[in-house]
């Protein structure tokens, strides 16, 4: 062992416990403490026996176990634990040391933290962490951002412990302030998204078919071998087939309410604040809340009973309506959130490189896929592409799956089965590609019950007019402008 070691690790839950283990196992000396004590002991006697890592009984301690200027990474549940952290291990830290923040931080959180910390003299980083325990343990996708003073310190470490994609690592520096963990917001929200989509497609293919497990876990397999290959396709093939010990499928008996943890919530949060449209991801939260809300739906099951959906005839034809719905109504959501991406980078001077963050996700975290490498060169050919589904490849795609995606939307409808997160993402295609919606009818009513004006097609951009719509209205208007 060492005598100091190269990074101290606080918070030894699942995903500090995984991490430590890594970077143990890429070359570095590890410190750890956790709040709970009897945690360290735990892991020093058990994973970590006979590992370089130094298990800590006081932050005091731990501190002196570190190397100067020190690197402390915590990984302790988001919010005001991190303050708390913070608090107590400041008293023993130096000017210039780096403390970086790994948990899934509210990135406003995360803007105050390096402020506050500069000020103090030490460099703070919020680097989202993707992967869970699996990623943790053999290589997450890293997003840091904050204090970029300290990038360079934290690189080789960092970068040695991602998951790698063709041999390039999931791990590069994203931006200042609270970037980083915005970006690993967005990517939970887009896993939400991908979630309640393939949650769908599980779904129609049990209703519309009556399908089982097994045939259903194959057909995800065939899926993962083409166009939609990514961890969660993955999975879910594996979670259908799975059995408990009463040799049942174990997902059929799991209750039907989805617990969620914020970052979905706050990405939906963070697009309306910044006016850009995420209602795939809105649904599939909202989608979670009303799952939650099993009472009720067991009252309105029984108050609207349904019919037995009618099994479609041709069953290769409706998997492949599924295949391609769930690529589109994904690209959707990608679309989406790279929008808000997009936005926030312009609102708030992060610079961030749009195909950089597709690239990190391609491996170690929940939403890796072959999609991405598509998505990254989109916007490696045109950084300033204002929707990925004007890109020409997607373009194509999208054609292609039009007829499929429209079918099955409809079919479900018509056979009164939920798929909400389908038919958002097809509305959403119709609404972006319409020249000419109603919200001529909207500005209209409200300039009639509040004189709020309207433009005119008419006349320039930007000139606002008001109608005296019934004869006895005044010319007084309301201000014109968009919260
Ligand atoms: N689980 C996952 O798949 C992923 C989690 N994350 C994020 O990583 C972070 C860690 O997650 P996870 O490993 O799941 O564990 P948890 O989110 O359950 O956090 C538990 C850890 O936080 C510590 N902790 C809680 N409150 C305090 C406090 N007030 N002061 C000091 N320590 C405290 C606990 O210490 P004690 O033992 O004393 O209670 C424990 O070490 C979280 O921010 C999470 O959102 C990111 C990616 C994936
Ligand atoms: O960060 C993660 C993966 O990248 C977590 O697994 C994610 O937070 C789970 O979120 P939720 O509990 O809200 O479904």
């Amino acid at each position: 062992m060492n005598s100091k070691s190269n990074i101290g690790l606080i918070g030894l839950a699942v995903m500090g416990e995984n991490l430590a283990l890594n970077m143990e196992r890429n070359g570095w000396q590890v410190s750890v403490w956790n709040r709970t004590t009897e945690v360290v002991d735990n892991f020093i006697n058990g994973r970590a026996k006979g590992k370089n890592i130094v298990g800590c009984e006081s932050l005091e301690d731990f501190t002196t176990t570190l190397e100067t200027p020190r690197i402390v990474m915590m990984m302790v549940r988001a919010g005001n634990a991190v303050d708390e952290v913070i608090e107590k291990i400041v008293p023993y830290l130096s000017e210039g040391d780096i403390l970086i923040d790994g948990g899934n931080s509210y990135f406003k959180d995360t803007e105050r933290r390096v402020k506050d910390m500069y000020a103090s003299g030490f460099y703070f980083v919020g680097a989202g962490v993707s992967g869970g325990e699996e990623g943790a343990l053999n290589g997450p996708s890293i997003m840091p951002g904050g204090a970029a003073e300290a990038w360079p310190r934290i690189k080789p470490i960092l970068q040695s412990i991602a998951a790698k994609a063709n041999g390039t690592p999931c791990c590069e520096w994203v931006g200042p302030g609270g970037s980083g963990h915005f970006v690993k917001m967005i990517h939970n929200g887009i896993e939400y998204g991908d979630m309640q989509l393939i949650s769908e497609a599980y779904f129609l293919l049990k209703h519309l078919q009556g399908m089982g497990n097994a045939e259903m876990g194959d057909i995800f397999a065939r899926w993962n071998e083409g166009k939609l290959k990514s961890y969660l396709i993955e999975i879910t093939g594996h979670i259908l087939l799975h059995k408990d010990v009463t040799g049942a499928y174990l997902l059929d008996r799991i209750l039907d309410v989805a617990g969620q943890k914020g970052t979905g919530k706050w990405s939906v949060i963070n697009a309306l604040e910044l006016s850009i449209p995420l209602e795939l991801i809105a649904t599939a939260v909202f989608e979670r809340y009303l799952s939650s809300e099993k009472l009720l739906r067991m009252i309105a099951a029984k108050t609207y009973p349904r019919k037995k959906p009618e099994v479609v005839s041709n069953k290769e034809e409706l998997i492949e309506e599924i295949h391609q719905t769930l690529y589109a109504a994904k690209l959707v959501s990608y679309a989406q959130g790279f929008g808000v991406l997009k936005k926030a980078s312009e609102t708030y001077d992060w610079k961030l490189n749009l195909a950089t963050i597709a690239r990190l996700w391609r491996a170690g975290c929940i939403i890796r896929s072959t999609f991405l490498d598509d998505i990254a060169y989109a916007f490696e050919q045109d950084s300033n592409l204002e929707n990925l589904l004007l890109a020409s490849h997607f373009s194509k795609e999208i054609q292609e799956a039009l007829p499929y995606w429209k079918k099955l939307v409809a079919t479900a409808a018509h056979e009164e089965i939920s798929s909400p997160a389908f038919s958002s993402a097809l509305n959403y295609f119709y609404s972006l590609t319409t020249d000419r919606l109603p919200a001529n009818l909207i500005q209209a009513q409200r300039d009639y019950f509040g004189a709020h004006t309207f433009e005119r097609v008419d006349e320039e951009p930007g000139k606002f007019f008001h109608e005296n719509w019934t004869g006895h209205g005044g010319n007084t208007k309301s201000g014109t402008y968009n919260a």
